[in-house]
């Protein structure tokens, strides 16, 4: 069984369908990337896997999407549990400004309202900057403000907080997009580490970045300006940046798209 299945999966804003008829499997310790053109729905299906598309006012979901089995949109299922089992780290890094590196570490751990004592605080700290390869350069400063860092540093620094939660799935929506090149190199090899134990699903403009890191690549295309977004299709990277099935893939990664 897959991971996350996702079945028949409308989702709308009120009434506007932004994304039609999602079916997609994904394994376990695999890199998922979405690609496609800007506004078909790539962002809007990500935050489904965690129930934050529902955040919006009006946004909803329909089908199914399971996690081992279980459907999150379950009415007895409760969000606060599946966004910590299904992290998130967004497109710009958002560390706490105010406080130190290792507050933003806990930051989430504290949401979520599990107290910890000072030396478990502190080897949690560690382990989740060891596992997003930051601790070498913070760790003789773990007291100074999270805004300190470089944009790159931040981005881990925000990995960190969403690995030190101990999810299983971790959704990056554009991660590297306000990132240099070496910072995106570093997050890459990140994510390739962190492949051993998390399944990650990352969206990406950067179709080489796509192709560098993932596993499996799924394409999203919009029909028509003002239709809903769909999955063309979603297989091994290597194929769908070699022989994809369908026409409009072909058309976009070889830049013959619009
Ligand atoms: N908060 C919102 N309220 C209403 N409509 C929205 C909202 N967010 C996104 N949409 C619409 O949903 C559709 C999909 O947007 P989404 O941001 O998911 O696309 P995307 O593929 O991630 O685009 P990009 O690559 O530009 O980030 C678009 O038509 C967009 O205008």
């Amino acid at each position: 069984m897959a991971l996350i299945e996702v079945e028949n999966e409308n989702i709308y804003y009120g009434n506007f369908l932004a994304v039609k008829d999602v079916n997609m499997n994904i394994a376990e310790h695999t890199i998922t990337a979405l690609i496609g053109p800007s506004g078909c729905g790539k962002s809007t299906f990500l935050r489904t896997l965690n129930r934050m598309h529902e955040v919006i006012p009006g946004a909803r979901v329909e089908g199914q999407v399971r996690v081992e089995g279980v459907n999150l949109y379950d009415p007895n299922i409760d969000p606060v549990q599946v966004r910590r089992k299904v992290g998130m780290v967004f497109q710009r890094p958002n560390p706490f400004p105010t406080m130190s590196i290792e507050e933003n570490v806990l930051a989430g751990v504290k949401l979520n309202q599990r107290r910890l004592p000072k030396s478990e605080q502190e080897e949690l700290v560690e382990k989740s900057l060891r596992g997003a390869n930051l601790w070498n350069e913070v760790k003789d400063r773990l007291g100074e403000p999270g805004s300190a860092l470089s944009g790159g540093q931040q981005q881990r620094l925000c990995i960190a907080r969403t690995i030190a939660v101990k999810p299983e799935i971790i959704l990056m929506d554009e991660p590297c997009s306000a990132l240099d090149p070496i910072s995106t190199l570093a997050v890459e090899d990140l994510m390739q580490e962190l492949k051993s134990d998390y399944t990650i699903v990352i969206v990406t403009h950067n179709m080489q970045q796509a192709a560098r890191v993932s596993d499996r690549t799924g394409f999203f295309n919009l029909e028509a300006q003002g239709k809903p977004g769909q999955l063309v299709e979603i297989d091994d990277t290597e194929k769908i940046f070699s022989k994809p099935s369908q026409q409009a893939t072909e058309d976009y990664i070889s830049g013959r798209f619009g």
